[in-house]
């Protein structure tokens, strides 16, 4: 069990590639943290140099207080786990999770016990004693999270462990992933590039890209309150719908126009706008903050394709030239090149500044 705190994390390629640049965060204990972002954003990075198997090029890592910057990674008491479950070949599932307490001399007795709890709490009792060749992928990668279990770390730190799982069986592993975090109540960091994998197991969300943070909150905070485009347009599938509006001013009224729709706002959506004087910006709606058909319609459109999800259905429009995505009931059923009133849920509506693309706030 532990705290962990960045301060001004920094990592530096060669003479001007920064991996890494001024990460700052606390971490608490128990919490689940999943480092979100696209490819080459940083995240690994800043895994490697909490483990200490990256040189920090600037900045501070401190575990439950201590400052560890300088500790070789064995000393920091923290376990990793891998996309490429790293489990020894030729060791049974057993000596695999027992290798590294016989190391530290344990009693055999003692050691026995762990083994068998740990291969509980992940759910491959029944295979102790079969080789790594003998097991599925999934359970493979259970038998790595159970070697890094047994050592009962201080920091659980965990690099894309399920992204060489199938589709479906990361999906379960997610819920397992999230049980076994409940049980164990141990200080994890997570990294993926899989936003819903995000969404569904952290307790906070740290968002990069180009080596810095760019939002920290748990996943609501960041799908509702998403900082900026980059964020709104990461974070949920599908993605944000994003329109470049102008803004027309008249009589103390504001349209904002697009060269397919324009639409009049109204006293509450006002308010974000009192202290904006550029004359474009970003508008941003939600895929299920768009309605068809329910009145007050802003434009008609043609429906170009609708993708049936079962418990949805994905409605796709072509409005100049840009493909508008809109999740809907499953009934009723819509149909290619029907024509549909379309309405925006002005409470979700988000707005972001044209150079900036930092989301607009009420001041
Ligand atoms: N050993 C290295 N030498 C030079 N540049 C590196 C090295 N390792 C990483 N980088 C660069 O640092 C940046 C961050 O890389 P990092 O691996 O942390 O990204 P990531 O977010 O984990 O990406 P991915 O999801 O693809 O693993 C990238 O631009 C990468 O090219």
């Amino acid at each position: 069990m532990a705290t962990l705190e960045l301060i001004n994390l920094s990592k530096r390629y060669g003479k001007s590639v920064w991996g890494a640049r001024d990460v700052n965060l606390k971490v608490n204990d128990k919490e689940f943290i999943v480092f979100l972002g696209p490819s080459g954003c940083g995240k690994t990075t800043t895994l490697r140099m909490i483990a200490g198997l990256e040189e920090v090029t600037e900045g501070r890592v401190l575990i439950d207080g201590e400052d560890v910057t300088d500790m070789p990674p064995r000393k920091r008491n923290v376990s990793m786990v891998f996309q490429s479950y790293a489990v020894w070949p030729h060791m049974s599932v057993y000596e695999n999770i027992a290798f590294a307490l016989k190391l530290r001399k344990m009693e055999k007795s003692k050691i026995d016990k762990i083994v068998r709890d740990v291969a509980e709490l992940v759910n491959i009792s029944e295979y102790l004693e079969r080789f790594p060749r003998q097991l599925s992928g999934g359970q493979r990668q259970r038998v790595a999270l159970a070697r890094a279990i047994a050592v009962k770390p201080k920091l659980f730190l965990m690099d894309e462990p399920l992204s060489n799982l199938d589709a479906k069986l990361r999906v379960r592993m997610r819920t397992e992933l999230k049980a076994i975090h409940h049980k164990t109540e141990a200080t994890t960091i997570f990294v993926t590039h899989d936003q819903s994998e995000a969404m569904s197991m952290a307790d906070r969300i740290v968002i990069m890209k180009d080596g810095k943070i760019v939002q920290i909150g748990t996943p609501d905070e960041v799908y509702f309150n998403s900082v900026n485009v980059f964020v709104a347009g990461f974070i949920g599938t599908p993605a944000t719908n994003f329109f470049e509006m102008e803004l027309k001013r008249e009589k103390g009224e504001i349209f904002l126009v697009h060269p397919s729709f324009s639409f009049k706002l109204n006293g509450q959506l006002l308010t974000y706008l009192k202290d904006y004087n550029k004359d474009r910006l970003i508008m941003g709606i939600r895929p299920e903050s768009i309605q068809i058909n329910s009145g007050n319609a802003v434009f008609r459109e043609k429906v170009l394709v609708v993708e049936p999800q079962g418990s949805h259905q994905i409605v796709a429009i072509e409005l100049n030239g840009e493909i508008i995505k809109i999740v809907a009931p499953s009934f009723p059923k819509y149909s290619p090149d029907e024509t549909i009133d379309i309405s925006f849920d002005e409470e979700r509506i988000m707005f972001f500044d044209i150079e900036t693309e930092e989301r607009l706030k009420i001041k």
